[in-house]
Order: structure tokens, then C-alpha cells, then sequence
């Protein structure tokens, strides 16, 4: 195996040809040509009129904060956002992605809010008061999620988010799940700013009083936790919201009886190695990165993009990056075993998956 330090992209897709993700965001993941093709199509203000120069607005290069990378989305989202066609063609389009990183199933995840237009609050949309509802942002994205996954060879689920700081869309996000089960809605996340977002005990109340009736109605709830907000979120998320599975996860490691709990209730982290480095994930670089930790102690882990028109990252990299932390081909291979055993797949494609990753990678 080549060196961590000099492995290109073109290797990862060598030795890694099958992958399972888990954690990636929709309107994180949209090609910097079409934002730019329907930026001019709908005559959006964009910072700029080639993919060089727009990524010196669009993406994250060096350590900032989780806050202010998400504010980025505030201005590429108004070009696909508030409209079918839009949403269509970033879900279509997400697949041909998948299916080029090796991608075999995926679960991407989006807001409905944000990228409708009828709410009369700013979404990334650019306008307000449309008729694009949430309901009509899911069947957009379920028909580009099909086509795109018939057309490119890759079987994509979606999974729907609750925003931290509008704990009054909570509710309709859990509806949404219920009423989509059957195309391809897989689980209900939350997502957004951890830190500051919530301010009083009625906010608290609603996104749990969301994620009860989830659980009631037999939704699985997954949660973004501990990625820059404390163990504490994770103990929620997990102990009071049901999560089964955690979006990033790294500041459980703070309080250790926590993680280890956490680890053997089989809860899995979805990690995302070049997100990390960037939001304040993980703030003291790549040796001490908590995936390193959770490899050695056994946990589930699968090893994701999150969101790579912010980071201009591709899947590959993150692999590239889990590498350079120490991790060997062993516990990454490992890990897309965990990913599949901790997806919303059905049992069935469980064990198509699990044949294919056997044939590439051997028994685990
Ligand atoms: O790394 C992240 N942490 C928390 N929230 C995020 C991250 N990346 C994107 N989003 C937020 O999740 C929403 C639903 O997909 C996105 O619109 C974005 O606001």
C-alpha cells in the first residue's frame, strides 16, 4: 500500500471500489457548474462567474466555525432551490456523483424547508412567499433520487432534516418521513447550528416532542450530535431523542463513560474527516483526531463527505484523510461493513451489499 502522504484519489478508487455513505447533505453536494448554469438560467446574483473564483465564496479551506461555514449555503441555494426543476436536477445529478466515487448505496439528507419557497421565512430559496412547499421540495427529490439511481447504478435513500434554530418545522419533517416511507424516506435527522441555537425550553420541547412521535410512529431517528456542541448533545440524541445513529459524534469522547456506553449500544458514528478539519470538529489535527479513538476502541463508524461543494472535498478524499490519520486499509474496509449494517437498507439489499463488498474485499 502507498504511502498515506502520497495516495491520489485514483488509488482510493482502486482500493476502496465499493462504498457505502450514510452521511452527505443534499443542498451540500451540488456541483459548482450548475450552480453557476442555473445561477444564469435564473438570473441569481452569484459572486462569481467561474468555478475557480466561486469556490473562493462557496467553500471552506481553512478552520472556521460550524456557524458560519453553514451560512455559505445562503448563497449558491438560491439557485436550485424554490423550484422543481432546480431540486430535480441537484438530486439526479447527486447520483452520477455517488456512482463515480464508487458509491453503491447512499443515504443523502436535505432539508425541505430550506429549499422550499412558501413559507414566508428566508430559506435558501430567493423568494419568500412561492408555492414550492416542503411536501413538493421531498417529491422533487424522491423523482431525481430515482431516476438519477436508475440511470447511474446507485441506490439512494433519503433522509429528512430537522433544522436546530426552527424547531416550528420539527413536526411536518416527521410527518413528511411517514407519508414517504415508501419512496425512498428512509430516517429523520436534525441538523444545523449545535451551539446557540437553541435558546429556550420551548424550542428544546418541540424538536423532542417531533422526535417522540417519530419514534411513536416507527420513524428511525438519527441526530447530528457532538460535532462541535457537547457529549451532552450525544446523550441526548441518543438516551432522550432515540437516535440510533450520530452524525459526527467526536466530543463524546469527552466524557468517556458516555462513549463507551454509547459504543456498547451499538450506536454508530457518522464521521466526516475533512468536515472535521474544517467546522471545529476536531481542533487538534489528524493524529489526535477522534476517529482515531474510535477505531482502536472498537466502534462503529462509517466515514462520510458531509458536504463537498463546501469543502471541495470528494468522498475519496475523506478516505485519503482517514488514511493520513493512521487508520489502516483494514479499519476503513471495516468500516463500510459498519456503514452497511448501521443503514436504513432493507435486509434484503443488506445481504446484496454485503456479497458485493465480500467480493471486493474478502470475508470480515
Ligand atoms: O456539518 C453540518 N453540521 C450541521 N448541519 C449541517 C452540516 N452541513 C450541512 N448542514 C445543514 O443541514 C441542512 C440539511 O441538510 C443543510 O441545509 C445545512 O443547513
Amino acid at each position: 500500500m502507498d504511502s498515506a502522504a502520497s495516495i491520489t484519489r485514483e488509488d482510493i478508487l482502486k482500493q476502496f471500489p465499493i462504498k457505502v455513505e450514510l452521511h452527505v447533505h443534499l443542498e451540500g453536494a451540488v456541483r459548482l457548474e450548475t450552480i453557476l448554469d442555473l445561477g444564469r438560467q435564473k438570473k441569481i446574483d452569484l459572486p462569481a462567474g467561474t468555478v475557480d473564483e466561486l469556490k473562493k465564496y462557496v467553500c471552506v479551506y481553512k478552520a472556521s466555525d460550524l456557524t458560519k461555514a453553514l451560512e455559505n449555503f445562503y448563497i449558491f441555494g438560491p439557485t436550485f432551490a424554490g423550484y422543481h426543476e432546480g431540486v430535480y436536477r441537484v438530486a439526479y445529478e447527486f447520483c452520477e456523483d455517488a456512482a463515480k466515487q464508487g458509491v453503491r448505496y447512499s443515504e443523502v439528507r436535505y432539508s425541505p424547508h430550506f429549499l422550499s419557497n412558501s413559507l414566508g421565512v428566508q430559506t435558501y430559496a430567493a423568494s419568500t412567499g412561492g408555492s414550492y412547499t416542503p411536501r413538493d421540495v421531498v417529491t422533487s427529490v424522491n423523482q431525481g433520487l430515482a431516476d438519477g439511481g436508475k440511470k447511474f447504478g446507485v441506490t439512494v435513500r433519503s433522509i429528512l432534516c430537522c433544522v436546530r434554530h426552527h424547531p416550528e418545522w420539527s413536526y411536518l419533517v416527521v410527518e413528511l418521513c411517514k407519508e414517504f416511507a415508501a419512496q425512498g424516506v428512509v430516517a429523520m435527522d436534525i441538523a444545523g447550528p449545535e451551539i446557540g441555537s437553541i435558546v429556550t425550553d420551548t424550542d428544546q420541547s418541540l424538536h423532542l416532542a417531533a422526535y417522540k412521535k417519530a419514534n411513536t410512529l416507527g420513524v428511525k431517528c438519527i441526530a447530528h450530535a457532538g460535532e462541535v456542541g457537547p457529549a451532552e448533545m450525544v446523550r441526548m440524541s441518543v438516551y432522550d431523542y432515540g437516535a440510533r445513529r450520530v452524525g459526527h459524534g467526536y466530543r463524546c469522547e469527552e466524557d468517556e463513560e458516555l462513549f463507551q456506553r454509547v459504543v456498547k449500544d451499538g450506536v454508530h458514528f457518522e464521521t466526516c474527516p475533512i468536515s472535521s478539519l474544517k467546522t471545529g470538529g476536531a481542533p487538534n489535527g489528524l493524529d489526535k483526531h477522534p476517529i482515531v479513538k474510535m477505531a482502536k476502541d472498537g466502534a462503529s463508524f462509517s466515514i462520510n463527505s458531509d458536504d463537498p461543494t463546501l469543502f471541495d472535498n470528494t468522498l475519496s478524499d475523506d478516505y485519503i484523510c482517514a488514511l493520513k490519520m493512521g487508520l489502516t486499509k483494514q479499519d476503513i474496509v471495516k468500516s463500510i461493513f459498519n456503514a452497511v449494517k448501521a443503514s436504513f437498507a432493507s435486509d434484503a439489499e443488506k445481504q446484496q451489499l454485503f456479497a458485493e463488498l465480500q467480493a471486493a474485499y474478502g470475508d470480515q
